[in-house]
């Protein structure tokens, strides 16, 4: 089956500044795909290039076969775009800004108002399409601005952090109809810096730090590939590092203690039966479920929210 997205080789400076350097992605059709990243990381760069509103220096863009410098109108009816920035008309309502943009791609009369009833009722917005956009919160404009992206039933959606400074019902109402829409067998591409939102929504994910891309797959198959292994010991009036064989590290974290090793089972078996002779009060000890923070560590030397 050929790939939703192929971008090979890809690079994009800014006045001499890379933004991208050498970047590989592939995504299948069908995922949620998630591109995560630290601010400044080189996310929007590579889905403007994605959408053609910038050219890339190098490299090779292909998304559903059709090359990007060759074939971009055509790849035009086959993507939605949701971009950082809100792009509506203050004055207008939400029904009159999405008439204006379902026009935009050549949709008319009944059939528009059919396709603006059904993105309305997918972000929740029904209720709210006569209002000016002026008096709605940030994530209901969010949510708008996404609509507005869907009426021409796009089968690749991008979305560029869409959920950034939004409260959480919208965020939830967003999280709901992108599930709804890979349900209906869209693919979608979705960029973020919080790593909960990967976990939570995507099924592939690509990591992307200093204009590289550090590492992609399966969102399982990354954190069991690289997540650090840990336990989280806390007990009653220890406030040394336990000490325990195969321990690589250990982290204080609240009051207990984070302990990397290989054999985490191991390690709690060990302390459990230490504590138990010394007569400690054991408050925690479990297993830390991996984390894509952790896999982003071990990556890159740094965690997502440095
Ligand atoms: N138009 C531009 N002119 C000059 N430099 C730019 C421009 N756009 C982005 N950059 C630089 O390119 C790098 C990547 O930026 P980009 O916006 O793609 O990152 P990002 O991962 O989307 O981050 P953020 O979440 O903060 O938007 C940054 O160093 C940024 O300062």
């Amino acid at each position: 089956m050929t790939d939703v997205l192929n971008v090979r080789g890809v690079t994009k400076s800014y006045g001499g500044h890379p933004a991208l350097k050498g970047v590989e992605l592939k995504v299948k059709p069908g995922s949620c795909f998630g591109l995560l990243g630290p601010n400044g990381a080189g996310k929007s760069t590579l889905m403007k290039l994605l959408t053609g509103i910038i050219d890339a220096d190098q490299g090779v863009i292909e998304l559903f076969g059709l090359n990007i410098r060759k074939e971009l109108p055509a790849i035009h009816r086959l993507i939605g775009y949701v971009p950082q920035d809100i792009t509506l008309y203050e004055k207008l309502s939400g029904r009159q800004n999405l008439t204006f943009f379902g026009q935009m791609h050549g949709i008319r009369g009944s059939e528009l108002k059919k396709r603006i009833a059904h993105v309305l009722e997918a972000v929740g917005l029904t209720e709210r399409a006569g209002d000016e956009i002026a008096s709605y919160s940030g994530g209901m404009k969010r949510r708008i601005n996404i609509a507005a992206a869907l009426l021409h039933q796009p089968k690749l959606v991008i979305m560029d952090e869409p959920t950034v400074g939004i409260d959480p019902q919208s965020r939830n109402h967003i999280f709901e109809m992108i599930r709804k829409l890979q349900r209906e067998g869209v693919t979608i591409l979705y960029s973020t810096h919080y790593m909960e939102e990967v976990e939570a929504l995507c099924d592939e994910v690509a990591i992307i730090d200093h204009g590289q891309i550090v590492s992609q797959g399966g969102l399982r198959e990354l954190l069991e590939l690289h997540a650090v292994k840990a336990v989280y010991a806390e007990a009653a009036g220890v406030s040394e590092p336990p000490v325990v064989e195969g321990v690589v590290r250990a982290t204080q974290e609240g009051s207990g203690w984070v302990l990397e090793c290989d054999h985490p089972l191991k390690v709690m078996s060990e302390l459990s039966a230490q504590w138990a002779d010394d007569g400690v009060i054991v408050k925690a000890l479990e297993l830390m479920q991996p984390t894509l923070d952790s896999v982003f560590l071990k990556l890159t030397g740094t965690t997502l929210r440095d």
